[in-house]
């Protein structure tokens, strides 16, 4: 069945529909890594986002359950040049078999180049996507709150059972998050993100990992004064989302790029070592350079292509955040090593403590 993807600026898509849902609308955006659909597709970062895949083949190795994010797409909409739907490995699901249980719809055989030079040319936008050639005759507004239907905050889970117990904030983490916690032998508490501090006192943590999570770090301006107290009693470390409201705690602004960083070759540059290292990313906002001055904190690491701000520090405090995704790792995993440099820094404050 022929589909069509429509952007809010006129511009449509011819390609081939997948899927029984009607049409759907989302904010389109892409994705430049090679491989990495699986993960991507199940970031509940991506949640309300149409995604398009610029490399041309997608879905060649099925959908594994030990390479999915959480328990579902959390795409809105995927946008394919060339959909693979022949045999996958013992065990694995096809991706359009993947999608339909979750009722995401796929549009393929699109000219994603097209698609995508649009994006560059004119931003993140509202799309719409559907089977059929109709264009909706009116444009929803796009989704933007999506910390409404989170976890009751007395709904803590405790996983594993190590020697360093860890506050996991969930702003809708990715489970690779956690499991590079539970691989360093933690102890993790996922704490919902709006648990009152009397209660997050209580659990005795050693340390606070912020998560990632969707939308705009905007939308938890509330919590910002929890969160840096918080930041100011805990070895602390954030990714993306996290990295984004622990900034805007200590008094920073963020802005929205114009079509985001998402790939798997993002170069980042350590401004004190000079070293450059390959980051994996998936977001459209960013701490804006000049609020910096307004906080205590340092920018410790740089995008190399568009200069922007992918890492800060606190110069007296155990708080490091970062921008990109150091727990994604599909080539160089070189940046696995900063949740080792979170938690020798809570080994460091552990040993202080017992000393003192
Ligand atoms: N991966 C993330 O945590 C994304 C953060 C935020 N939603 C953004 O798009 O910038």
């Amino acid at each position: 069945m022929t589909g069509l993807l429509s952007l809010s600026n006129g511009e449509s898509f011819k390609g081939k529909w997948h899927g029984k849902t009607s049409g759907i609308q989302g904010e389109i955006v892409f994705y430049t890594g090679m491989t990495g659909y699986e993960e991507v597709l199940t970031d509940p970062s991506y949640q309300g986002q149409i995604i398009v895949f610029s490399y041309p083949l997608i879905g060649q190795y099925g959908i594994q359950a030990d390479h999915v994010q959480s328990g579902k797409i959390q795409a809105a909409g995927v946008v394919v040049a060339e959909l693979y739907d022949g045999p996958v490995e013992k065990g694995a699901m096809t991706l359009s078999e993947f999608a339909e249980n979750a009722q995401i719809p796929i549009i393929s055989g699109v000219d994603t180049r097209s698609v995508i030079q649009t994006v560059r040319e004119f931003g993140t936008m509202p799309a719409y996507m559907g089977p059929g050639f109709s264009v909706p005759a009116f444009w929803k507004p796009l989704k933007t709150d999506f910390f409404s239907n989170s976890m009751p905050e007395e709904d803590i889970r405790v996983i594993g059972n190590g020697d360093v117990h860890i506050g996991l904030i969930d702003l809708q983490y990715k489970s690779s998050i956690l499991d590079e916690l539970l691989k360093r032998n933690c102890k993790v508490s996922i704490i919902p993100h709006t648990l009152p501090t009397t209660k997050l006192d209580a659990l005795q943590l050693d340390g606070l990992l912020f998560s990632n999570g969707p939308g705009d770090p905007a939308a938890l301006t509330p919590l910002f004064p929890t969160y840096r107290d918080w930041a100011e009693r805990y070895p602390t470390f954030g990714i993306c989302l996290g990295h984004q409201v622990l900034a805007s705690a200590f008094g920073a602004k963020t802005t929205k790029l114009a079509y985001g960083h998402r790939g798997a070759n993002h170069p980042v540059i350590n401004v004190e070592t000079k070293r450059v290292s390959m980051s994996s990313q998936n977001h459209s906002y960013v701490v804006e350079d000049a609020s910096i001055e307004e906080t205590p904190l340092s920018v410790l690491y740089q995008n190399v292509n568009d200069g922007s701000i992918e890492g800060l520090k606190h110069p007296e405090l155990p708080v490091l955040t970062v921008q990109f995704h150091p727990e994604a790792a599909p080539g160089p995993a070189e940046h696995l090593q900063l949740f080792d440099q979170f938690l020798s820094t809570i080994q460091q404050k552990k040993k202080v403590t017992i000393h003192a």
